[in-house]
């Protein structure tokens, strides 16, 4: 008899001996990472050791930049996303990006969140409001927001406007939520905010973020990827490497000896 549950594979994006170059700078070196499905994955590691490169290389956000090239796998869903047959747009609907500093577009908050809906084909405007007003509610914006939907992006502050990117990323149904130091630019309370929203999003998303945040990273990640100098040195649940590091060099980094 057919089995009719078709199970997920507990995998959702696999990296497989990724290598990455700016011109002759080799960025990253042989990077593999199984990043497992509502799980929230983090990346850490001192400056320029290759956390947005890699954050970067898996939402081909890198295309455009002269002379970067890479070898290697990264699969999602176990096709290779750097195939040429992939297309990219409906690929970044499944996994969206989020920056470190909030960008909304210069047009309403309602705007902001419906604009991938719109590009995406959906054009009924009841089922818009709808999954503006979930998205809203999704990114804890919603109770602040309701009363003036169509006031300008750029009036809210900036713990607001991420929280507004956020929904937007939301919005067009994702499965993967990609977040490059989503809140080096907030203050604590914000920062506080954002790290409670991406503890309720990973029930329903996968979340990788790239964080200089060590306490951050500690605080709300399952799984911890410690890079240095372009080497993914050490990986593994989070409580674990906390615990007892396997490489010296992730245990100076997790005493602060390595900045
Ligand atoms: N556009 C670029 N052109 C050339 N080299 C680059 C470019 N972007 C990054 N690099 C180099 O690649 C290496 C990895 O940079 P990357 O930004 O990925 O590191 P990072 O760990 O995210 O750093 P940070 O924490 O400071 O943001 C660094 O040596 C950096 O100088």
């Amino acid at each position: 008899m057919k089995n009719n549950v078709i199970l997920k594979k507990d995998v959702i994006i696999k990296i497989k001996e990724f290598n990455a170059w700016y011109d002759k700078k080799q960025a990253l070196k042989n990077i593999n990472i199984d990043f497992k499905r509502n799980k929230i994955s983090a990346i850490i590691g001192p400056s320029g050791c290759g956390k947005s490169t890699l954050l970067r290389s898996i939402n081909r956000m890198n295309d455009e930049i002269p002379n970067y090239r890479t070898s290697g796998e990264i699969l999602y869903e176990e096709k290779n996303i750097y195939d040429k047959d992939l297309d990219l747009t409906i690929y970044r609907k499944k996994v969206g990006m989020v920056f470190q500093k909030p960008v909304p577009f210069p047009m309403s908050i309602y705007e902001n969140v419906a604009f991938g809906l719109k590009i995406h084909g959906i054009k009924n405007k009841n089922k818009i409001d709808e999954i503006v007003e979930r998205s809203l509610k999704q990114a804890a914006l919603w109770d602040e927001v309701k009363d003036e939907l169509h006031k300008s992006a750029n009036a809210l502050s900036g713990g607001q406007q991420q929280r507004l990117v956020i929904a937007r990323a939301i919005a067009v149904d994702p499965e993967v939520i990609l977040l490059d130091e989503p809140t080096s630019a907030l203050d604590p309370i914000a920062t506080q905010r954002i790290e409670r929203l991406l503890e309720e999003l990973v029930e329903k998303y996968t979340i990788i973020i790239v964080t200089h945040n060590l306490s951050q990273a500690i605080r709300i990640s399952d799984y911890l990827y410690f890079m240095y100098q372009g080497d993914l040195i050490e990986s593994g649940l989070t409580s674990d490497i906390i615990k007892s590091p396997k490489n010296q060099l992730t245990e100076d980094y997790l005493n602060g000896r390595i900045g």
